[in-house]
């Protein structure tokens, strides 16, 4: 990519993406009326606001009150969805009524044939013996997080919190845990300009990580290979994090002109000291596996060639404990903290908003963009 092609702020992502035509989207919701099988509340939610976004734009609604409980619901996933482009809602619903047809159709005459969900298409989220697990799925892009991929990691999170599995288990596909945001997302710029975006992200960004504060179950981060970023910073959230030696942690925050999010400007200090979370947060210091297990950050470091084996005997026996009893330890051990927590991320989330509008930022996500420097 040319530095002549930028600004690269201006570029919008529905220029280059795939586009599906309006008569593939009528196609879609036609499709949507024959489905038989209902699909579960947490994708009619997800198709509504698509819908919603592809045919009027972002959230027009006022918003409903705390008591109209499927107003709001219906309200949330709209807005979610933020500035959205209209033509990207399209596509997203197009595949979205195409992965539930597919999967529709695939598993019939087959009850049990298959424990994985439908609906996530970056994502590949699992239920069994107990565990709900959430995999990150663009192995290509090193299971860069979209914000798609946000959202959906937040509806997943909602499930899992519902269902009936003990614990819930992030983890990569491939050979990258998550190599952090996808700096893409600074380049779907809306019409309302870079500020409108700066300032949906924020909340975006907000309201993932509340997830994470929120999440009542165990939660276990498997971390198959390297983590960059927000996947490093979630990891103070997490009840246990294995990782496989292979992994590395790296939060090159001041290198992209950024700050630190996801709560780990409070629990970064408070598990490994304010002198080695510095050298993480502010000077992007990348450690091994077995230095993040030194500094708290790790719970257990496994050899590569035994780690998902080991990992899933271990959780396949904590999945059996009783339930309810792992649910209410955590909340003894996460409950006192989570105000603060939730105060926390508003500023972190509000402090990035400023810088994603810095010239450092911009400057560091050009140069990634371009080629000319990586991390
Ligand atoms: C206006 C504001 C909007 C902002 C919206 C944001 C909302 C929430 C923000 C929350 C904040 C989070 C902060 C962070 O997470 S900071 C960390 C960001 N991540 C990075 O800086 C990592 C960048 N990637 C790399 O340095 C390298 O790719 C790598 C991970 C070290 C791997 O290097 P390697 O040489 O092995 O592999 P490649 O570089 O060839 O990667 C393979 C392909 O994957 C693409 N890739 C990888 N990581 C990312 C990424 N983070 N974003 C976008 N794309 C990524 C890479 O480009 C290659 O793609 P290609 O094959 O198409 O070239």
């Amino acid at each position: 990519m040319q530095i002549s092609n930028f600004p690269v702020l201006q570029m919008h992502k529905s220029q280059t993406a795939m586009r599906a035509s309006q008569k593939d989207f009528e196609s879609a919701v036609n499709q949507m009326k024959l489905l038989t099988k209902d699909p579960g509340n947490e994708m009619k939610l997800k198709l509504y606001a698509l819908y919603k976004q592809a045919t009027e734009g972002p959230c027009n609604m006022p918003k409903p009150g705390m008591l109209d409980l499927i107003s709001k619901a219906k309200w949330d996933a709209w807005s979610a969805l933020g500035s959205l482009p209209k033509e990207t809602a399209k596509q997203n619903y197009v595949e979205l009524v195409s992965s539930l047809s597919s999967s529709a159709s695939s598993s019939q005459g087959k009850p049990d044939a298959d424990s994985k969900q439908p609906g996530y298409e970056t994502l590949v989220v699992t239920s069994e013996n107990g565990i709900t697990k959430i995999m990150l799925n663009r192995p290509t892009k090193k299971n860069a997080i979209t914000t798609q991929m946000y959202q959906e990691i937040m509806l997943a999170l909602e499930a899992a919190a519902k269902d009936d599995s003990a614990i819930t288990v992030l983890t990569g596909n491939g050979d990258y845990y998550c190599s952090g945001n996808d700096l893409n997302n600074f380049t779907d710029i809306p019409p309302g300009g870079v500020e409108e975006k700066a300032k949906n992200s924020a909340i975006l960004l907000r309201d993932f990580v509340g997830c994470f504060i929120d999440f009542p179950k165990p939660l276990i981060a498997v971390v198959n290979g390297p983590a960059v970023g927000i996947s490093v910073t979630l990891l103070g959230l997490f009840d246990i994090v294995y990782a496989s030696d292979r992994a590395t942690f790296h939060t090159p925050f001041s290198h992209l002109g950024q700050s630190p999010e996801g709560c780990s400007s409070y629990m970064f200090p408070k598990i490994m000291g304010s002198a080695k979370a510095a050298e993480m947060l502010i000077f992007g210091k990348k450690l091994t596996a077995r230095e993040a297990c030194a500094q708290g950050l790790v719970t257990e470091v496994f050899p590569d060639s035994t780690f998902q084996k080991e990992v899933w005997t271990r959780l396949k026996a904590y999945s059996k404990l009783p339930p309810n009893a792992m649910r209410i330890s955590k909340q003894l051990i996460r409950n006192v903290e989570k105000e603060k927590l939730h105060a926390i991320n508003s500023e972190e989330s509000s402090v990035l908003q400023g810088r994603w509008l810095s010239d450092e930022c911009t400057n560091a996500i050009m140069n990634f963009l371009s080629r000319k420097a990586k991390l």
